[in-house]
């Protein structure tokens, strides 16, 4: 394909993004009808898509309108591209411009040039004050791919090691070893022997610190464990005995294997099944997902207030449901992947108010760009 034509692919995909479609199933859709795209191609609309969704205000501003043309017309003039060699109509280039567009487009403003919702301004002033601008700016660029050295593998020299030789070179981190930043070749990790091998897991640099700041155990819980991110970490920190549960069934369908793969010990529990108590329980819970919109640029236009509240509900739902199974002088670890303050210091005040034989060890807020990912943690004691 020509870069022209690319441009054109990603038009159409930002289009039915913009309709209501996820990102990915977008992406998902084009790729199908594609066949003769290679994965050059693929790769670079992909970008042309997500650095368009991580802007699409003050992109769809620069551009005139809220539509792919708006976006990618907006791209062309914030990138100094002149949009009469892109919008030729030759071959599979997009139509030529009208008058109109030629002369729609003016310099974003306000919540435009920050690129964020309307509807989650006040939230997000109120959550991150000093700090609300550039935590903004910083969601308009893409993230750094982090990977996790599984050490019940490899230590991080041997990690490394492995990767280079598949042409990805890595830096590790300097607080913590094991968390190693993609500096070239994040493409080439899927397919590499040293992720099919289990040697490293990709995950970013926030939960990484989060997990490696949590309380030693000797039996831990992850409650919401999903595809099992923590709970391989949880397992690959030396907690002998790892039980992972999630309501959902279907979001663990892929733990055994990946535990498999790296080498953990986890006893999966079916939806409702966990007996007992533990002397660390974890639960990542379902949140906005504010702190990951550099990676899942789509969610941010989703952003809505009475999605806000059912997450708040669930989330206080789900940490009253855990308490029977924190042992008595217990660890109760609270993380989400959100930088809104409802969701993470205004939930943990609430939940001590409830459960006074609950006391409060630390909490630790993630913020980009100097963290990778938005996140929180808090950890309680049981008294
Ligand atoms: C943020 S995701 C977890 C990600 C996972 N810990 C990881 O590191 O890959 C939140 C998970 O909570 C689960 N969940 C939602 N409501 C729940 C509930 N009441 N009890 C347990 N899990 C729940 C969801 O199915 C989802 O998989």
């Amino acid at each position: 394909m020509t870069p022209n034509a690319r441009i054109s692919a990603a038009i159409d995909i930002l289009d039915h993004v913009l309709g209501g479609m996820p990102a990915e199933a977008a992406l998902l859709r084009w790729s199908r009808s594609s066949r003769f795209a290679g994965s050059g191609d693929r790769n670079a609309v992909r970008d042309l898509v997500f650095d368009g969704l991580r802007r699409l205000r003050s992109r769809a501003a620069l551009g005139g309108s809220m539509s792919g043309r708006g976006v990618m017309l907006g791209m062309c003039r914030e990138t100094g591209l002149d949009p009469v060699n892109v919008f030729t109509g030759e071959g599979h280039a997009p139509l030529p411009l009208t008058a109109a567009e030629l002369a729609a487009g003016q310099a974003p403003k306000g919540l435009e040039a920050l690129d964020l919702p309307d509807e989650v301004w006040p939230l997000w002033q109120q959550s991150l004050g000093h700090r609300a601008e550039d935590v903004a700016l910083a969601m308009r660029d893409r993230a750094p791919v982090w990977l996790r050295v599984n050490a019940l593998r490899v230590d991080p020299q041997q990690a490394i090691a492995a990767l280079q030789a598949e042409g990805i070179t890595c830096q590790p981190h300097s607080e913590l070893p094991t968390a190693l930043m993609v500096t070239d070749g994040a493409r080439k990790i899927a397919a590499s022997s040293a992720y099919r091998d289990g040697l490293i897991e990709l995950q970013d640099l926030s939960p990484q610190l989060a997990c490696a700041a949590l309380p030693a155990a000797k039996r831990a819980l992850d409650y919401c464990a999903g595809g099992g991110g923590k709970a391989l970490a949880l397992a690959a920190s030396g907690i002998g005995s790892v039980v992972a549960h999630d309501a959902s069934a279907a979001r663990m369908t892929d733990l055994a294997q990946r535990a498999r793969r790296a080498g953990a010990r986890i006893q999966i529990a079916a939806p409702g099944s966990v007996k007992g108590s533990f002397d660390l329980v974890l639960v990542d819970v379902p949140c906005s997902g504010s702190g990951t919109w550099r990676r899942t640029p789509d969610a941010k236009w989703r952003f809505s207030m009475p999605a806000l509240h059912n997450l708040l509900q669930t989330q206080k739902d789900i940490l009253d449901e855990v308490v029977p199974h924190v042992a008595p002088k217990g660890h109760l670890a609270y993380m989400t992947c959100s930088v809104l303050t409802p969701e993470n210091g205004d939930q943990i005040a609430a939940f001590l108010t409830r459960h006074p034989d609950f006391e409060q060890d630390f909490q630790r807020s993630f913020l980009p760009p100097e963290a990778s990912d938005g996140f929180f943690m808090a950890v309680l004691r049981r008294r």
